[in-house]
């Protein structure tokens, strides 16, 4: 298939997603030991910094150069897109593992939601775990694959980092276990709560509220059985921070849903907010639905 074919294998472009990741990952070390983080206040509380920026210049860059410009293709922030001298890798991957529903797919039903640095409160405040990589790709408006990449976390392979990865059909690279305690954990923002979060952290009667910040950060949270539950049903993340992560969790076999337990759609023109937030769990999904739905507004 060549880049200006109007075919694509979803396995491919989540190859090229995996190496971008890790390639963008190198970037922001590279912007964070630079000391020169060149923070833009994009609103209350909504950093942007030099790393994101360069980031998804060499993402949107790499899927580029691998599928064309004519992929269709969200990112989070407001970037030119440079030739990258890099060369993308659409062999990451093991195509016996992808499903033969995902070989071979009109591009232009496909869309890649970019969120070249996740967390980037956390990155200004110095808390590195959280920061993340997050490419999401969708097929017919579904959250089908993804990535999350972890820059400043552990060392696998030789992308100095953590790669976490998904697809519907056939699993993850991680191991994934459910959290099994008698107690109820729940995981929420660090820096954007609200009245009405706190409000509706009550009516699911937490035993324990963890706050720490990305969205990605999390889902993985949740995926490791570290907690309950990604708790936000609230406004404010987009559909660049939870396309990869909800093809994961739902890879895993987990539930990622609005806090009314509606699915989340993405196209190229499905709006970006996720007004009606996020409740994403391996387990126990329903439980929360209905504890919730008490102080949700009616629909
Ligand atoms: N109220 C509000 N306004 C603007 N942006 C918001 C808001 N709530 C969540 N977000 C975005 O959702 C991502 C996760 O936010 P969190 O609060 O969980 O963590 S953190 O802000 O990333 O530390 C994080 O994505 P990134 O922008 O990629 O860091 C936040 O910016
Ligand atoms: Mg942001
Ligand atoms: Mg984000
Ligand atoms: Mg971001």
């Amino acid at each position: 298939m060549s880049n200006n074919s109007d075919k694509v294998n979803l396995g491919s472009i989540l190859s090229v997603a995996i190496d971008a990741s890790q390639k963008a990952g190198t970037v922001i070390r590279q912007v964070w030991k630079s000391g020169k983080l060149g923070v833009e206040w994009k609103g209350v509380n909504d950093p942007m910094t030099e790393a994101d920026v360069q980031a998804q210049k060499l993402i949107f860059g790499l899927l580029y150069k691998a599928f064309g410009k004519d992929l269709p293709m969200v990112g989070e922030e407001d970037t030119d897109v440079p030739e990258t001298e890099e060369i993308p890798n659409l062999n990451l991957l093991d195509q016996l593992k992808i499903p033969e529903e995902y070989k071979n797919v009109d591009k232009k039903e496909v869309c890649v939601f970019v969120d070249p640095l996740d967390a980037t409160r956390e990155f200004v405040d110095g808390n590195l775990p959280a920061v993340m990589t997050l490419i999401g790709i969708s097929y017919r408006g579904e959250a089908i694959a993804g990535v999350m990449f972890q820059p400043f976390v552990g060392n696998d392979d030789d992308s100095n980092g953590t790669t976490i990865y998904g697809m519907l059909g056939m699993g993850t690279n991680v191991p994934v276990k459910a959290r099994d305690e008698k107690d109820f954990v729940i995981a929420t923002t660090r820096s954007h709560a609200t009245e009405f979060l706190e409000k509706a952290t009550q009516a699911v009667k937490a035993d324990r509220v963890v706050k720490v910040g990305g969205a990605g950060y999390k889902c993985l949270l949740v995926l490791r059985g570290e907690i309950d539950a990604y708790f936000f049903p609230i406004p404010g993340t987009k559909k660049w921070d939870t396309c990869g992560p909800e093809a994961i969790i739902k890879s895993a076999g987990g539930s990622f849903t609005d806090a009314h337990g509606r699915s989340i759609r993405y196209t190229i023109d499905t709006p970006k907010p996720n007004t009606d937030g996020l409740i994403v769990t391996l387990k126990g999904h329903d439980d929360i639905l209905a504890k919730i739905s008490s102080v949700l507004p009616k629909l």
